[in-house]
Parts: C-alpha cells; structure tokens; sequence
C-alpha cells in the first residue's frame, strides 16, 4: 500500500517534470546544465570537482522547479495586477538569479584553471 503511494507520488513528480520543460527557463537551465556536463568530461575534473558541479546544476533545477511553481500560483491566485504579487514573483525569480550567480562562481573557480592551462 504505502509502496503504490510512493510510486503514485513519483508519477506525479514526472509529470511534474514535463511541466517544468514546457518552460523556456527551465530549458536553458537545462541546456546550460548538459554543456557544464560535457564541457566537464573534456577537462577531466575530479570526482570532488564532479560532485560539487553536480550539486550546483541540481540546486539551480530544484529552485528553477520551486520558482515555476510560485508563478503557476500567483497567476492562479491574481490574474490582475498587484503589487505583492509582482514582490512574491520577484523573490522567486531572485532565489533563482542567487543560485545561478553561485553557480557561475563555482563553475569559474572549477574550469577557469583548467581551461588556461590548455593554452
Ligand atoms: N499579477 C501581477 N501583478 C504584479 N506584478 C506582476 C504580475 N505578474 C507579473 N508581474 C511582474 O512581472 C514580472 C514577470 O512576471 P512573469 O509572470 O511574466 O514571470 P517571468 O519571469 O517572465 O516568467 P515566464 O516568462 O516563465 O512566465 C514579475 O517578476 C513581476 O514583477
């Protein structure tokens, strides 16, 4: 019973994620992801390196997924214009800009080195 609950929730989640996709941000999140990923096999970082990058693309999808989710809401919640909802949508949308400015950072730290000693 509670197996067929879990894997109920997992469908859900899937679709979920279908959602997520039909979204613009989420496909250049995700896009900007698998070119992390290959440009990290090309300069063969470590299995830290590799984790840490990891992190880093799951965090910036699970807070693109989370910032999706507020939007969805607020344009449930208020079709018409209004001033909280314009601050909700805007501190989900910085959540997101925080992220990926660390992101950014970290993606720097990590490549920059390898990518000028190729020179
Ligand atoms: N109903 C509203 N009331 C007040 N301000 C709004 C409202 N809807 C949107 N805004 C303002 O417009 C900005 C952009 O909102 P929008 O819903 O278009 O998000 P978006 O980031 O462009 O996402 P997407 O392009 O994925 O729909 C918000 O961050 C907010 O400042």
């Amino acid at each position: 019973m509670q197996v067929l609950k879990m894997l109920r929730s997992f469908r859900y989640a899937i679709a979920g994620l279908h959602f997520l996709l039909a979204e613009n941000n989420a496909r250049f999140h995700l896009l900007s992801a698998i070119i992390v990923l290959l440009t990290g096999f090309y300069l063969k970082i470590s299995a830290v390196e590799w984790t840490i990058i990891i992190m880093q693309i799951g965090l910036i999808l699970a807070v693109e997924t989370i910032n999706t989710s507020i939007e969805k809401l607020c344009d449930f919640v208020s079709v018409e214009y209004h001033q909280l909802i314009g601050k909700v949508k805007d501190l989900a949308a910085a959540a997101v800009l925080i992220v990926s400015i660390v992101a950014v950072i970290v993606g720097i730290i990590i490549f920059l080195p390898k990518i000028l000693s190729k020179f």
